[in-house]
């Protein structure tokens, strides 16, 4: 389709145009826009008796402004991170810790003045040592308990925003890229895995029962896509640029459930081009690995609520693969731009998934019933932070796990393919290779997008005359794009709607149709209901029974379909769910999961205190980021050292306050935007206002005196 819609603007208010601050990285404290690292070499032991990482970080940096910006590097830091010395060209230095940030952690300053005075491209070498804390929140370390091997303790690290500070002082922001390699010395029991390229004739055994992993990045890549898992592991291949690892007891399941990866990477390459990395090989982690999956380069990491046994799930692989290209070859420059990774990973996905289904309209079908239903749900619960819901929101002092949602996945993705449908699908196609190519070891902001959208499309007006700034910046839906998917959802459709007026009477035929359907028919046909839940009301429990004993939904092992149907059955308020919602919230971590259902079992009257109760008992099961964000949904106080208090959360424990000091940040700027007064001016007539009040208060006091 080549025909843009005549409505198909955003109805949503003006947009806010004084966003000059948004090719600046502000959720970091580096001045990396004075020097920038180039290469990183880490050097760690991995501590299973005290749950540290302790070594140090070497960064070979550049001078980009000569002079006094460059005199120092400063680098992030979090999560009680301690650097105890640091050496400039090989020479001790003297640093010191910066003024904390509640949300962006500790910055560390190195003097870089024993070096003399830096000219631009100058290079230095800065190694700082340093231990993480227990607490570090991009590690999750997994007692024996936690695994399925039940045998050895586990460790994995998750560092997508900005949690990379917490494993090594470093400039946290996709803005720089840097090549990386690694020495990781572990227990002898261990595999060490990382987000590069394991150089196994640099491997050894050390006398004293350790062994230490050697690796190697050629490509540069953002600080938040280091990555590391240590843990007992087997692998299998799966093609020679392949390997699936998991623990041995889940090897088998995750090597035939990924067993499309190297046709997916296929696909991917002829949509855009030959893959850069060398190796894709992925891990299955254990079940509280807070994502679907995360796209560190060479090795994603997934979680196990993907192995349905079918390969039904699959498509959160493809979404790795095509970050691949979008995401860890062409970055978003700041988490602002984070649709710039997203949209076009969630574009490039659903075209893979389309040629491995043989059918264009699965690219449809998928964005209209899983991608579509889930941007609406964001928008409405970020009801109370509407900025959020823009495209490129202000993340000035918030915390971007507050911001994540599917915003940055479908609103970005609803704006690539409307520009699709203007210029129609071959020439944006080809687009999609220009950009990629073009952009490829580099970051991207959204004016550079635009611009070369526009240069590309030689100022096609169809284009030019887009309302640029509210597609940028306007809170809210965008306009729903028209989807042909009658055909593949019909079935779905109508049998969601013979259960929703009910009620029961329905043929056996019906039934036995459902049994036979895919798992994404099976999704329409419960997302169907779940909107017609929000939109009419709920279903009547017993007909929720009577849909469970024909279909077996509550014992469903499909992650998906069993989340949909205990989303469906707690909305009715049934209680036969609760149960089996609990067993599901307590048996993996995946936050898409985890936390919708724990707020939904909050908000029921039946479950509010058994909600409660379940999440104060299992919060060590989830990673770091999973508790803090569960935290905060069920109004719990979270402090650092991971002990929880109920009442609402304040603005001195750190963790799960972060997104309500981001709320409060926003709430500021807002009310600044309306007077259309410069911060400076309000700070000075908030002064003169007090120093009025203090002098009537003097005066007053005097006044009674006299
Ligand atoms: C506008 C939002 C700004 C910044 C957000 C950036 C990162 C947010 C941070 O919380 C990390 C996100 C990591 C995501 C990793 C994988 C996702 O694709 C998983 C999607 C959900 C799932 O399938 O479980
Ligand atoms: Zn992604």
């Amino acid at each position: 389709m080549a025909n843009e819609p005549a409505s198909a603007s955003l109805h949503s208010p003006a947009p806010v145009t004084d966003r000059a601050s948004n090719e600046k990285d502000l959720n970091t404290l580096s001045n990396y826009e004075a020097i920038k690292s180039q290469h990183l070499r880490l050097h760690w032991n991995v501590d299973f008796e005290e749950n540290v990482l302790e070594g140090w970080a070497e960064h070979t940096m550049v001078v980009l402004e000569p002079g006094a910006p460059a005199s120092r590097a400063i680098f992030d830091t979090s999560s009680g991170l301690r650097v105890h010395k640091v050496e400039v060209n090989g020479l001790e230095a003297s640093f010191h810790k910066g003024v904390s940030h509640p949300v962006f952690g500790t910055p560390v300053e190195v003097s870089l003045t024993t070096v003399g005075l830096l000219s631009k491209g100058d290079e230095v070498v800065v190694r700082l040592h340093y231990v993480t804390a227990p607490t570090a929140s991009a590690c999750q370390w997994l007692p024996p308990a936690q695994t399925a091997g039940q045998k050895f303790p586990y460790l994995f690290t998750q560092s997508q925003a900005i949690h990379a500070r917490s494993i090594f002082p470093c400039q946290d922001t996709p803005a720089v890229k840097m090549t990386y390699s690694a020495r990781v010395r572990v227990p002898h029991w261990a595999t060490a895995l990382m987000s590069a390229l394991r150089l196994e004739d640099m491997e050894f055994m050390e006398g004293d029962g350790h062994r230490m992993y050697v690796w190697d990045q050629p490509v540069p890549i953002p600080s938040y896509l280091v990555a590391l898992a240590v843990g007992e592991l087997d692998s299998r291949d799966i093609s020679p640029r392949c390997r699936v690892w998991a623990e041995p007891s889940v090897v088998e399941a995750a090597r035939f459930e990924f067993g499309q990866t190297e046709e997916f990477l296929q696909h991917a390459e002829a949509l855009t081009f030959e893959y850069a990395w060398k190796r894709y090989d992925l891990l299955c982690l254990p079940p509280s690995f807070p994502y679907g999956g995360m796209e560190n380069p060479c090795l994603t990491f997934a979680t196990p609520t993907l192995l349905a046994g079918d390969r039904s799930l699959a498509d959160v692989v493809a979404h790795e693969i095509a970050h691949s290209w979008t995401g860890n070859l062409v970055t978003n420059t700041t988490w602002e731009h984070f649709y710039l990774n997203e949209g076009w990973t969630m574009w490039l996905q659903r075209k893979i998934m389309a040629r491995i289904h043989g059918d264009p309209l699965f690219f449809d079908l998928d964005a209209e019933w899983l991608g579509w239903p889930h941007l609406e749900e964001s928008i409405a619960a970020f009801k109370d932070h509407p900025g959020l819901t823009a495209l490129v929101p202000d993340l000035k002092d918030v915390d971007p796990d507050d911001a994540f949602s599917s915003v940055p996945y479908e609103k970005g993705f609803t704006l690539l393919l409307r520009l699709e449908r203007i210029v129609g699908t071959p020439a944006f196609e080809k687009f999609a290779k220009h950009y990629i190519r073009l952009y490829k070891y580099k970051t991207v902001t959204s004016a550079q997008f635009k611009s070369t959208l526009l240069e590309h499309f030689e100022h096609d007006p169809r284009l030019v005359c887009l309302p640029w700034d509210e597609i940028f910046y306007a809170p809210g839906l965008p306009l729903k794009p028209a989807y042909d998917t009658a055909r593949l959802s019909s079935p779905s459709l109508a049998l969601a709607d013979a259960w929703y007026k009910n009620k029961g009477g329905l043929e056996a035929e019906a039934h036995k149709e459902f049994m036979a359907w895919s798992t994404l028919q099976k999704q329409i046909f419960l997302e169907s209901l779940l909107k017609r839940t929000e939109a009419e009301g709920p279903m009547p429990v017993p007909v929720l029974e009577a849909m469970d004993r024909e279909y077996r939904l509550t014992s469903s092992k499909n992650a998906e379909i069993r989340f949909r149907w205990t989303m469906l059955c707690l909305r009715a308020g049934a209680k036969f769910i609760v149960a089996n919602a609990l067993d599901f919230v307590t048996s993996q971590g995946r936050m898409k999961f985890t936390r919708p259902l724990y707020k939904e079992l909050y908000k029921s009257k039946m479950a509010k205190a058994v909600a409660l109760e379940t999440f104060k008992k299992n919060a060590m099961f989830y990673h770091p980021i999973c508790r803090k964000m569960v935290a905060a949904d069920l109004g719990l106080c979270l402090a650092p050292d991971g002990s929880l208090e109920e009442g609402p959360t304040s603005g001195v424990k750190g963790g799960a306050w972060a997104g309500d000091l981001g709320a409060r940040q926003k709430g500021k700027r807002t009310w600044l935007r309306a007077l259309r007064l410069p911060r400076e001016a309000v700070i000075v007539l908030g002064l003169g206002v007090t120093a009025m009040l203090v002098v009537g208060a003097v005066t007053v006091v005097r006044h009674k005196r006299k």
